[in-house]
Order: structure tokens, then sequence, then C-alpha cells
């Protein structure tokens, strides 16, 4: 297996809070990996390190075996790590097409369709897409990631607001993205995160507090008890 990712002693204060601390993570190529956590444990603030969106208080992030914390975000985009956008960064009057076309870096609007029909959305190229649905923006963002080719796809909470039935096509796209490229998935949906992740990481007030395939995660006692709530 090849290290596609890797951080070590990772750290992030914000005043005397240690969002994240010390943590010592490694993704291997092809993998769909799960982070888990309470609210507040410190999983947006640990792939917002890894995109570059924020700079760590301490650490080292390395991506194909080159260090890269020191790497502005664009540099790390043009490396391979893609974060899906917040969805702010949706422009909301352009369409849906033109979002995909920017994320490429084709304004032009002359981008492949291709993003939209692995999400689902092909058939809303043209709508405005401050007029689609919540959920429909947050597969936007996906597509939008993965017009970027990424490496790897850090996807974060991205089926919040779907319904049952886009949460089944949700699972089929990322095994379908999982074949070519590594998935980095934040999630609160327990059965989804089970189904879909090969190895799942828990963080707990910014450290990990256990790691491995979901059965030895659901099985793990301290997860339990912090997490699941049935400890
Ligand atoms: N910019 C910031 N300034 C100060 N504190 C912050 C900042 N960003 C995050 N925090 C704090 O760091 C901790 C970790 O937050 P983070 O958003 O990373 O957690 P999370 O696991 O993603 O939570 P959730 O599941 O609720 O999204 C929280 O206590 C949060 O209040």
């Amino acid at each position: 297996m090849t290290v596609l990712l890797e951080t070590r002693g990772l750290s992030k204060n914000f005043g005397g809070l240690k969002a994240v601390s010390d943590v010592n993570f490694r993704v291997e190529k092809g993998e769909v990996r799960a982070v888990i956590g309470p609210n507040g444990a410190g999983k947006t603030t640990f792939v917002s390190l890894i995109s570059g969106r924020i700079a760590p208080s301490a650490g080292t992030i390395l991506f194909e075996g080159e260090d890269v914390t020191e790497l502005p975000a664009y540099a790390r985009v043009q490396k391979g790590i893609a974060y899906t956008f917040q969805i702010t960064s949706i422009y909301q009057n352009l369409s849906v097409a033109e979002n995909v076309a920017l994320a490429a870096h084709q304004p032009g609007g002359r981008a492949s369709l291709e993003p939209l029909a692995r999400v689902g959305l092909a058939d809303r190229a043209s709508q405005i897409a401050g007029t689609l649905a919540y959920g429909h923006q947050r597969l936007l963002e996906v597509a939008m990631g993965l017009a970027l080719k990424p490496k790897l796809l850090i996807l974060d909470e991205p089926t919040q607001g779907l319904s049952d039935a886009e949460i089944d096509n949700f699972i089929t796209l990322v095994r379908d993205v999982a074949r070519d490229e590594t998935v980095l998935l934040i999630e609160h949906n327990m059965p989804l995160v089970m189904e879909l992740a090969h190895r799942i990481t828990v963080l707990d007030r910014g450290s990990i507090l256990a790691e491995g395939t979901p059965q030895e995660v659901h099985a793990n006692a301290a997860v339990q008890a912090a997490y699941l709530g049935t400890g």
C-alpha cells in the first residue's frame, strides 16, 4: 500500500483551545476514509489544515511523501488535494455549469460536464446555482471538487440536506469516485459511514480516539462512550 497523505504531530490552537492536538494520521491511496467525532471534535479544523485553508500551530503534512505544510491552498489544489468548497463559494448567480467551469479554471464555460453527470446534476446544468435546493448545492460542490481532477477529494458533510434517495445516489457516487481517487469524508450519518468507509478515524477533543475498520470502530468501547452515547 502507498501512503497518499500523512500528518505528523499536527496541531492547531485557537487561543488556549487545542482544536487539533498532535494528530498522527495516514491515508493510503485508494481508500475511502471517514473522519467522525462529536460536535467540536476538530474535524473541520483538521481538514482545513490539510487543505491549507488555515495554518497549523505545529506539525507536518506530507502528500505523496512531499512536505506541503508551508504550501498555500491553491498550490495544494495543484498537487491534487481538493476540499469541497463551503456553500458560500458557489456563485449563486451563475449557472451550475458555469460554477463547474470556474472551479476547473475554465471560466469560458468550456469545462466538461462529466463532473455534473457523476453527481447526477447534468440535467440541471443551465439552472442558476442559487435556485438549487440545499442538498443539490452540496452535490454541486462535489462536482466542483471533481472538476479539479484531484488525487484526494475531501468531503465535509456532503449529505447534509439530501433526501434518502439522494443519499443512496451519493453512496454510488463515492464508490465510483473511489475507483480513481482517494476520499476523505467527514460525515455525521453513521449508517452511511459504516457502509462506505474502508477505515474510520474517530476524533475527540482534537485527538485520535480510535481508528480501524467500521466493525472495529463500532465495537470500540471508548468510541461508544464518547460518541455513540451507548457506553
Ligand atoms: N476560527 C476559530 N476560532 C476559534 N475557535 C475555533 C475556530 N474554528 C474552530 N474553533 C473551535 O475549535 C473546536 C473544533 O471545531 P471544529 O469546527 O473543527 O469541530 P468539528 O468536529 O468540525 O465540529 P462539527 O461537527 O460541529 O462541525 C471547536 O471548539 C470550535 O469552537
